[in-house]
C-alpha cells in the first residue's frame, strides 16, 4: 500500500467559490517523485480533528503560498508589509505542524512551510529581508513560472546534518521566491543550510523521531529534473513509507 501524506491547502476566490487549493506542483512532486498518495486538508481551522487525521496518515506537506503568516502569531503588530494574509490557512498549518512533530509524523515544509514551521514552534520572522544591508534579493523574478523558479543562488549545507546525509553534499544551488525569512529561530529547530547572505534556508526538528525539515526553496518545482529536489522528495517518500510500516 502507498502512504498517504496530508497536503496544506490556501484559501482562495475563485468563480463566486471559496476554494481550498493547492498548486499542482506540489501533488506531482508527491505522487511521482515522493511515490506517495497526496490528500488536500482543506483550511477548517480547530473544526478539524488533527489526531483523526494524523492516526491515518504518513507524512505531512506544508506548501509554498505567497501570503504570509499573520505576525501576531509570532508576536508582532501586522504592517502592510506583512501582507497578504490567509488567516484560514494559518490557523490550520501551525497546529497541523505542531501535532504532526509531537506525535513524530513526518514533515516537508517549504518556503511559506519552512516559516510556518518555525513560528509553529516559537520562532519569529522578518519581512521584506532584500531591503536588509547586506541582503541578496531572495525574491523570484521573470514573466513565467520555469524562470521565477529558476535555480538560482547557492546555499551551504551543514555538515553531519540531516540534508547533508540525504543529499550527499555541502552545497546546492536552489531557487528562491520569497520575501520573508526565518529571524529568531525556534528553540526546538537547527539550521541545516544557510545562504551567502546568512539567510537561513533548512531547518530540521531536534531529536524528530524521523523525517523533520524545512526548505525556504522550491524542491518541488524541479523534482523530475534536479538531483537534489529529487532526493528531498525521494527522502521524504521513504521516512512515510517507514512511518507506514511502523503504524501497521
Ligand atoms: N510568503 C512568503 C512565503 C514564500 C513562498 O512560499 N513563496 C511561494 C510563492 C510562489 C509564487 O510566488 O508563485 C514570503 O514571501 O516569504
Amino acid at each position: 500500500m502507498k502512504p498517504i501524506v496530508a497536503v496544506t491547502t490556501d484559501i482562495k476566490e475563485l468563480d463566486d467559490y471559496t476554494w481550498h487549493a493547492t498548486p499542482e506542483q506540489y501533488l506531482r512532486a508527491a505522487l511521482e517523485v515522493a511515490d506517495v498518495i497526496p490528500l488536500l486538508v482543506p483550511c477548517f481551522g480547530d473544526k478539524l480533528d488533527l489526531n483523526s487525521l494524523l492516526a491515518r496518515v504518513d507524512g505531512v506537506l506544508i506548501t509554498g503560498s505567497r501570503s504570509n503568516v499573520h505576525p501576531s502569531h509570532y508576536g508582532m503588530t501586522p504592517t502592510e508589509h506583512h501582507e497578504p494574509f490567509d488567516e484560514r490557512r494559518d490557523a490550520t498549518s501551525l497546529p497541523l505542524i505542531r501535532r504532526a512533530v509531537e506525535l513524530g509524523v513526518p514533515l516537508l515544509a517549504i518556503c511559506r512551510g519552512i516559516q510556518e514551521l518555525n513560528v509553529a514552534m516559537g520562532g519569529t520572522l522578518a519581512t521584506e529581508i532584500q531591503e536588509r544591508a547586506g541582503s541578496m534579493d531572495h525574491r523570484g523574478h521573470g514573466a513565467t513560472p520555469d524562470e521565477r523558479f529558476g535555480l538560482k543562488h547557492t546555499v551551504q549545507i551543514k555538515p553531519g546534518s540531516c540534508l547533508a546525509g540525504v543529499l550527499g553534499a555541502q552545497e546546492i544551488t536552489v531557487n528562491s521566491v520569497h520575501r520573508q525569512g526565518i529571524s529568531e529561530l525556534a528553540p526546538r529547530l537547527q539550521v541545516e543550510a544557510v545562504a551567502p547572505d546568512g539567510t537561513v534556508e533548512a531547518v530540521s526538528v531536534i531529536d524528530a523521531p524521523g523525517f523533520a525539515i524545512g526548505v525556504q526553496w522550491h524542491p518541488e518545482y524541479w523534482a523530475s529534473r534536479d538531483a537534489a529536489s529529487r532526493r528531498i522528495f525521494e527522502a521524504f517518500g521513504e521516512s512515510a513509507r517507514q512511518h507506514a510500516a511502523s503504524r501497521r
